[in-house]
């Protein structure tokens, strides 16, 4: 993103001093990061940190116990066709083709379905299911459902689209192609996106901005910029600028591991 971009960018959503527990366990502490308008912002932490938990107070679903949650300048109070969630499982109707599938939601909102099926014709072709259109989910391997997920959700043009490790059991070689095809749909709809995810190399790879959470309780441990240019292509992974963002942050991840092992006994 450029100085000018960044500086015209204002923030969509705001998560401020949020603090979530179940029980006597603390999971997010103090937790503040906004999200800006039109980027893709990613928040990258070890698994069972509390990803999904942040997610959650993003889409509503869980009010925090203090703090505030603002979308567009107003409280979070529960789930909303602005901030739509493309969770990790599969939810794509069985009994459906990928087509009607992705027509679902424009058709019980009573949407014009011309423009829509136009939209979904775009979205179709920009995540490569073109000829797929008459398939069933049963039909699609696991990377093809986990790209209808993603055109099902951005059909009903969300302001935001809040993603839960959507590549999350794919093998190594189909998860570059989703971030590839993932990038794509960013970089032609601009849709305001955030990504939470495990994996630091794709968090550098497709965010403009990455946040690293620390160990439980969870807060923001730092935030980085990520200047690569755009459209970006699996070639940045092997520029400088990524090697330099991609050691910095690791280096924040892993002092963050190793305080999880600081209260495990000796001789364990
Ligand atoms: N509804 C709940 N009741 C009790 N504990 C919960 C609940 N939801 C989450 N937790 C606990 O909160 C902690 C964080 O869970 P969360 O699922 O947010 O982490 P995560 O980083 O998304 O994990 P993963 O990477 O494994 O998906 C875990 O210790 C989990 O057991």
């Amino acid at each position: 993103m450029s100085d000018a971009v960044r500086a015209a960018s204002s923030s969509i959503m705001r998560v401020d001093h949020v603090s979530v527990g179940f029980g006597a366990v603390k999971v997010l502490d103090d937790l503040s990061f906004s999200l800006e308008e039109g980027a893709f912002t990613c928040i990258c932490g070890p698994s069972g940190c509390g990803k999904t938990t942040i997610m959650s107070v993003l889409a509503g679903y869980l009010t925090p116990q203090s703090g505030s949650c603002l979308f567009d300048g107003r409280p979070v109070s529960g789930p909303s066709p602005d901030r739509l969630v493309v969770f990790q499982e599969n939810t794509l109707f069985q009994w459906m083709n990928l087509w009607d599938n992705t027509l679902f939601g424009p058709r019980i909102q009573g949407k014009n379905l011309r423009e829509a099926g136009e939209k979904a014709r775009e979205l179709i072709h920009l995540t490569g299911l073109d000829g797929f259109e008459g398939k069933f989910p049963g039909q699609l391997s696991g990377g093809m459902q986990r790209r209808a997920e993603l055109i099902r959700a951005l059909i009903n043009e969300p302001r935001i689209l809040l993603m839960d490790e959507p590549f999350r059991g794919l093998d190594a070689m189909t998860r570059g192609m989703m971030q590839e095809y993932f990038l794509r749909v960013f970089e032609s709809t601009r849709t305001t996106m955030l990504l939470i995810t495990s994996e630091l190399d794709e968090a550098v790879f497709m965010g403009d901005v990455v946040y690293l959470l620390s160990t439980m309780p969870t807060a923001i441990k730092k935030k980085m910029r990520v200047d690569l240019p755009r459209p970006r292509l699996v070639e940045h992974q092997t520029c400088p600028e990524f090697a330099e963002i991609q050691g910095e942050a690791f280096a924040v991840l892993e002092s963050e591991a190793l305080k999880s092992f600081e209260h495990v006994p000796d001789g364990h």
